[in-house]
């Protein structure tokens, strides 16, 4: 569907914002994909969005044609944008920061600028992704880099490549703080774009991280095509572990059901425009996992989370097995076929453990 026929393409161009009625100086720290649309619906929903990028010739194509084209060929970003270099010119009038740094690179890039963060000023996270040291989630490493500053999460099912063409889509702030909350509602929300509000920051977080682990799953299913059934069982049991795994952590199993948790492991485990489902698709494919990392050159967060979640899940006993059969496939050199069959051939289990718990399953 063209831009100009869509549903939700009530308007073309900025200042035309639903639910907005006044314009806010608003920061995006991270010039790859998922900042660029998110600058861009906050740019349509008539706010001054100051865009943050490390690449100085991105932001002069920025300035000069308004065009991101390593990230989203074809996009043009309208209104009020001021694409820079200097991060403290970023933050100087920014009432809310909305950071899409790759998780790996997320708090080196905090910490350098900590200090030009102002107490109080909103940041939120929309990075889906965990930090080796620690298992930190990236709402944990700003609360510890940068205390002062209130703090909420953005995770849904939300494909950078769809928003931009302003295709209907929800996703979820979390924040503890009500007024973060509808401060993110009020600046997002428009006819293409739905913000649903949670309090469970950490649930939302790691389903978010989570389900990039799945997509790759996904992506090697669809390359081997296995069957519709098949599909529905591995979207299934994804959603029983990473809510086993979650919950175990503390997270609240309800945030399981709504668009953070399966929704956005629907989106991701079905379609070919998430990166991770297209590294896992390529690797069934025949390809080495670097080689379709290189072919992506873009962030494919599930290849490093799954290293972090394997251990975790082995510390503290937790039963994963996808997680545990993707990791010997990926690191571990055993055959996709081999892995399939030992999971095929496992102990059969309960269905929804927080009902019938897994341990009792057997005794049946
Ligand atoms: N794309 C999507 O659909 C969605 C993505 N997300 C999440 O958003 C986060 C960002 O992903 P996305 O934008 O898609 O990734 P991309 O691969 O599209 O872009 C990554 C961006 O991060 C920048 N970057 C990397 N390292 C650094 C660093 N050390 N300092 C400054 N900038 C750096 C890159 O800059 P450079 O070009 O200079 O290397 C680039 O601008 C990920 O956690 C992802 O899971 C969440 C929802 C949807
Ligand atoms: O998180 C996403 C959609 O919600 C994007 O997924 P990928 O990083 O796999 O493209």
């Amino acid at each position: 569907m063209s831009e100009t026929t869509r549903p939700g393409n009530g308007h073309t161009s900025a200042n035309t914002s639903r639910s907005s009625d006044s314009k806010h100086d608003v920061a995006v720290l991270g010039g790859g994909s998922f900042g660029t649309a998110m600058a861009k619906v906050l740019c349509e929903n008539g706010h001054r969005v100051h865009f943050w990028m490390r690449d100085e010739q991105q932001v002069q194509e920025l300035k000069e044609n308004r065009t991101n084209s390593r990230y989203m060929p074809d996009v043009r970003i309208e209104g009020d944008l001021l694409p820079t270099t200097r991060f403290a010119e970023t933050l100087a009038n920014a009432e809310i920061v909305f950071v899409a740094i790759p998780s790996k690179a997320f708090r080196d890039v905090i910490r350098a600028h900590a200090g030009d963060f102002r107490p109080n000023q909103i940041v939120i996270s929309l990075t889906k992704g965990i930090e080796r040291e620690g298992f930190r989630l990236m709402s944990e490493i700003l609360q510890e880099e940068i205390p002062r500053t209130r703090i909420g999460v953005l995770s849904g099912p939300n494909l950078a490549a769809e928003i931009v063409n302003r295709e209907l889509t929800a996703t979820v702030i979390a924040a503890k703080d009500p007024d973060v909350r509808r401060t993110v509602q009020e600046l997002l929300g428009c006819d293409y774009f739905r913000v649903y509000a949670n309090v469970d920051i950490y649930g939302v977080e790691l389903s978010g991280a989570l389900k990039n682990i799945y997509a790759i799953v996904a992506g090697m299913g669809a390359a081997l095509d296995l069957g519709e059934n098949a599909r529905a069982m591995l979207l299934t049991r994804s959603l029983a572990e990473m809510s086993r795994f979650a919950v175990s952590l503390g997270a609240n199993p309800m945030t399981f059901m709504g668009l953070a948790g399966i929704g956005d492991l629907v989106v991701t485990c079905t379609s070919s425009k998430s990166r991770n489902f297209r590294v896992g698709y390529a690797v069934g494919k025949g390809a080495r996992l670097e080689d379709a990392v290189a072919e992506l050159g873009q962030v494919a967060e599930g290849i490093h989370t799954l290293l972090l979640v394997k251990e975790k899940a082995e510390s503290v006993g937790i039963y994963m097995p996808l997680v545990r059969g993707l990791y010997d496939i990926l690191y571990g050199g055993a055959s996709i076929k081999a892995v399939i069959n030992g999971l095929m051939t496992a102990v059969q289990n309960s269905d929804v453990e927080f009902i019938l718990p897994r341990t009792l399953a057997g005794q049946r």
